[in-house]
């Protein structure tokens, strides 16, 4: 294919030209071809109009002639011969005789040409023969004419008819040409230059403009209209196309841009939202190996990582309180104390719209500020001029509420669907605590059980002196210890006298008592640190004296013993007195003489096998 600019940098050459030079060509070629047949059609006109003249002569000369030749006349022959050449159209006559004579007569341009020689031949077809017969006898031939046709005459005239002919038609060639030409430069190409010029000032920017032919008007159409009109409709076509392709682009570009600033949106929502999940990873984190009792701290910590976030004033968290009708703060940040400048912590319904308390299934969603309703009581019970609070759902029941104090915004904004995720998270960190609280109730009653079961295993339950197995404990410790720091160490041990009369006498539950009241008479006696008084069994008591030497040790033994006489316990079958009284051994440690406890519990328990020798006695072990 040419390239369109190679050919416009070609030279301008008009098309009324090329058609006049093609026409010319054409015309010159037809007026040829014409000319040529026409010279032929005269020549062969020529040619019957001269033979029918060389016929016209011989007849008219024959006669003559043959009377001539008969009379062998041969003066009249000759002149008669002349007379013949002088025909117009005759250039030589020949008289040939049946004797071999031959009487020429020719004219003078014709002798020009046999001069140089040229034979006429008897078979040329411009010439004419005539048989000439005795006037006597017509079957008698006494000679014949021959008239050849004037050549340069008869060439003269075909070259003038030729002559004629190509003019003519040179001129209508000619002026055919000029005719087209001008017809051509008038009817088209001036056009189609004014057409080009219009084309050229076109631009894709300004296609409204159409052809327009300077033209008369006509009744009919040809194919300048027509290419006209195509070129119009093809300008409107593209015109249309152009502008519905820029009304495209300017949507296509619309939507780019809407696009481009939806997925800058979207990506500024995701950051925030990646951020959000971030502060709530960090929140729900810290409830993870939450140490007991610092699920408040872990909730308050959330709550300022909210506050923070949202810009607020501060954050709190409510629960719902079923017998107060209202919601109780269960977390504040900052903390709430004695001289904070607001009273919002506890919203009942006198402020709280009434359907939250009615359908706490309903979603809560408030949200107001001073201006815009100064009827609303929340901004000046939670001190501040705007607020947001959202309710914290569990199973579709609203049980508390997300406040933010400081900040009112929209249920429709971005921020409202981190501020609902934040009540999720806080109905979750209210969970935490609560299952918190619930562990730390059951360890607090767990731990107390223990204790519960640690003194019950240590302690004698019907006196509640300490038992057998605690005085075992101790007394290792108490042994090891004295041993260790080379002190002393004194045991008392306590027997009842006579109680099995008691028993028998009072009954068992009576002296059951007795027993509990001996223990309460003796317990406030034993409070120094490191002592411990002891029940071993039925009616025999232990004490254990740290740091206590044998005087001090028979000191106490002997409070022991003055201390129930004193309380005058009736004990009326006794041989010893009409009172309760106790036998007392004293044993105290002896450094390298007892290796164990029981050795020395042993010298304590023989020293009161020898106090109830007489009983209500003290006796200090050897
Ligand atoms: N009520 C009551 N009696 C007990 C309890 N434990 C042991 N006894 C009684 O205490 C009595 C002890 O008697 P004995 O060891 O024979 O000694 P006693 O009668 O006190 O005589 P002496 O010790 O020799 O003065 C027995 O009758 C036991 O049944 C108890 O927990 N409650």
């Amino acid at each position: 294919m040419t390239d369109p600019v190679q050919q416009a940098a070609k030279p301008f050459r008009p098309l009324s030209r090329r058609v006049v030079a093609w026409a010319l060509l054409y015309s010159t070629l037809v007026t040829l071809l014409m000319t040529a047949v026409l010279i032929g059609v005269d020549y062969h006109e020529e040619r019957t109009a001269a033979l029918d003249q060389l016929r016209f002569a011989a007849a008219s000369y024959r006669k003559s002639l043959a009377n001539s030749l008969w009379d062998l006349d041969m003066a009249a022959v000759r002149l008669q011969m002349d007379g013949l050449a002088s025909f117009p159209m005759v250039g030589h006559a020949v008289l040939t005789t049946t004797i071999g004579q031959n009487v020429h007569a020719h004219k003078r341009s014709t002798a020009l040409l046999l001069d140089h020689g040229s034979e006429h031949d008897p078979a040329d077809s411009l010439s004419w023969r005539e048989p000439l017969v005795s006037p006597f006898n017509p079957d008698l031939v006494v000679g014949h004419l021959h008239l050849y046709v004037d050549r340069p005459a008869f060439l003269h005239h075909i070259e003038t008819g030729a002559m004629r002919i190509l003019t003519g038609e040179a001129i209508k060639g000619l002026v055919l040409c000029l005719l087209i030409a001008w017809l051509i430069g008038r009817l088209v190409t001036r056009h189609l230059s004014h057409m080009a010029a219009q084309v050229a000032q076109l631009h894709p920017t300004a296609l409204g403009q159409g052809l327009g032919l300077q033209r008369h008007e006509r009744r009919h159409e040809d194919e300048l209209d027509q290419l006209c009109g195509a070129f119009n409709q093809l300008n409107r076509q593209l015109a249309e196309y152009i502008d519905n392709k820029r009304t495209m682009e300017d949507e296509l570009r619309q939507h780019r841009d809407r696009l481009s600033e939806m997925v800058g949106e979207r990506t500024r929502s995701l950051e925030r939202l990646r951020g959000f999940h971030g502060l709530i990873i960090r929140v729900l984190t810290r409830f993870i190996n939450l140490p007991p009792g610092h699920a408040n701290e872990a909730v308050d910590h959330g709550l300022s990582a909210f506050g923070d976030y949202f810009g607020a004033r501060r954050c709190l968290l409510y629960t719902y309180n079923m017998e107060a009708h209202g919601f109780t703060v269960a977390n504040a940040w900052p903390p709430l104390n004695d001289d904070s400048d607001w009273k919002g912590s506890f919203l009942s319904d006198d402020v709280l719209p009434r359907r939250m308390l009615a359908d706490r299934r309903t979603r809560v969603w408030l949200c107001g500020d001073r201006k815009s309703n100064p009827e609303d009581l929340l901004p000046a019970l939670l001190g501040c001029d705007a607020y947001t609070a959202v309710g914290v759902e569990v199973k579709g029941n609203t049980v508390g509420l997300l406040c933010l104090a400081g900040r009112a915004i929209l249920q429709e904004n971005e921020n409202a669907t981190l501020l609902e995720l934040a009540a999720r998270v806080s109905a979750n960190m209210l969970d935490h605590k609560a299952a918190q609280m619930t562990l730390l109730d059951t360890q607090q009653a767990l731990q107390k059980a223990n204790r519960e079961l640690h003194s019950l295993s240590r302690h004698d339950s019907l006196t509640g002196l300490a038992n057998r197995r605690h005085f075992d404990e101790m007394k290792e410790v108490e042994f090891r210890r004295a041993i260790r720091a080379d002190s002393p160490l004194s045991v008392l041990m306590v027997d009842i006298d006579e109680f099995k009369r008691y028993n028998d006498n009072y009954g068992h539950a009576q002296g059951d008592r007795c027993l509990q009241a001996l223990a309460e008479l003796l317990t406030p006696l034993f409070n120094r640190a490191g002592e411990l008084l002891a029940r071993l069994g039925g009616e025999e008591f232990v004490v254990l004296l740290p740091n206590t030497g044998p005087e001090q040790a028979q000191v106490l033994a002997e409070r022991i013993r003055e201390a129930t006489w004193d309380a005058h316990i009736p004990h009326e079958s006794s041989n010893v007195a009409d009172r309760v009284t106790v036998s007392v051994g004293v044993a105290c440690l002896k450094h390298g003489l007892h290796q164990d406890f029981d050795s020395l519990l042993q010298d304590a328990d023989l020293a009161l096998y020898r106090a109830k020798n007489g009983r209500n006695r003290t006796v200090l072990a050897e």
